[in-house]
């Protein structure tokens, strides 16, 4: 049997204060029925992801979107169709939302969403909601007042919300010790903290979450630690997107998409390539090599959840 292959746009509808997000009810009697989804439907052949989604809001919602960004593309089997969900961020809108068609709609908290049932093909959606677009990789750095310097500065004037703590030239007490204070530091401004190791580090320190090695990656055979924390990886290829997506990684980075002067020796993907990585991942992918925050809106455009770097926050 050939099976059906469905497009559909659909919107993560974002709160002013960026706290919030609209989810709607689908009727009983329809498939997915009772599940909430992110508000959208089927494309028109003739249209695009975004026309097809202006004219879904306005047809289910009674919202004309006025700013959106492209947030993640996200391809899934069901039993009897293939389906492209096509999300999209959308940052402003007119109107006063409310359910047309007499389905129930109601704004969430980003860390509620968790609680309601969706679809399954939903599940990299919702991670993406709850990402950011921009993850620090935490640079080498041996003195202690210059590394917590430094992330303060990054968690202030940048407003960075996402942090992986890489210190490889650490052993593990000091790493510990420092973990204890990045974290003190993420949670005073809000944001996630993510230790770069070994799954065991978790028991020590109550991060967010734990950043695997694509050496790590790859040895692994299941999720190493609980669905209530984070779980992201280095990837550099298909055979790596794949096995992060088979242990249920949450996110990923990919690289190098530039070449660096820390990687001299090995060759670049380009986003063309990049592109066609992270067209069939499983979760979200952030762009790492090279990168810098001008480049996250061309990273959102190819797919991407955006940028990771260095370099471009550690100074
Ligand atoms: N809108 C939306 N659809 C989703 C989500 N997750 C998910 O698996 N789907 C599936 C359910 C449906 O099979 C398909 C969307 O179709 P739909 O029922 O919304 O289509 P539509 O608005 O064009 O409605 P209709 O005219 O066909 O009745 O995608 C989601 O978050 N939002
Ligand atoms: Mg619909």
């Amino acid at each position: 049997m050939v099976k059906r292959r469905v497009h559909v746009a659909a919107a993560a509808i974002i709160s002013e204060d960026g706290r919030k997000v609209l989810i709607a009810r689908r009727p009983s009697n329809v498939d997915h029925g009772g599940l909430w989804e992110f508000p959208g439907g089927k494309l028109a052949p003739y249209e695009t992801g975004l026309e097809g989604l202006k004219r879904e809001l306005h047809e289910e919602l009674g919202v004309e979107i006025q700013r959106a960004q492209p947030l993640i593309r996200v391809h899934h089997e069901y039993a009897e169709k293939h389906i492209l969900l096509d999300v999209w961020q959308v940052h402003a809108f007119a109107g006063e939302p409310f359910g047309r068609e007499g389905q129930a709609v109601r704004w969430v908290a980003m860390d509620e969403l968790v609680g309601y049932p969706f679809p399954a093909a939903n599940l990299p959606i919702l991670r993406a909601v709850m990402l950011p677009t921009e993850y620090l990789i935490t640079g080498e750095e041996s003195d202690e007042a210059r590394f917590e310097a430094s992330l303060t500065r990054a968690l202030t004037e940048d407003g960075v919300r996402l942090v992986q703590l890489r210190a490889k030239l650490l052993d593990e007490s000091a790493y510990l010790a420092r973990a204890e204070r990045a974290l003190t530091l993420c949670r005073e401004h809000g944001a996630r903290l993510l230790l770069n190791g070994d799954p065991e580090r978790l028991e020590h320190i109550d991060a967010d979450g734990i950043h695997l090695t694509s050496e790590r990656l790859m040895k692994l055979e299941r999720r190493p630690i609980a669905e209530d924390k984070w779980l992201s990886a280095s990837t550099h290829d298909r055979r790596q997107l794949t096995q992060a997506g088979h242990i249920g990684c949450d996110f990923v980075t990919l690289s190098p998409l530039r070449t660096t002067p820390s990687h001299p020796e090995v060759a670049p993907l380009g986003w063309h390539d990049f592109q066609q990585l992270v067209e069939r991942a499983a979760m979200p992918v952030f762009a790492l090599g090279g990168m810098t925050r001008f480049d996250a809106n061309h990273a959102r455009a190819v797919g991407a959840q955006g940028i990771a770097s260095i370099r471009d926050f550690w100074k």
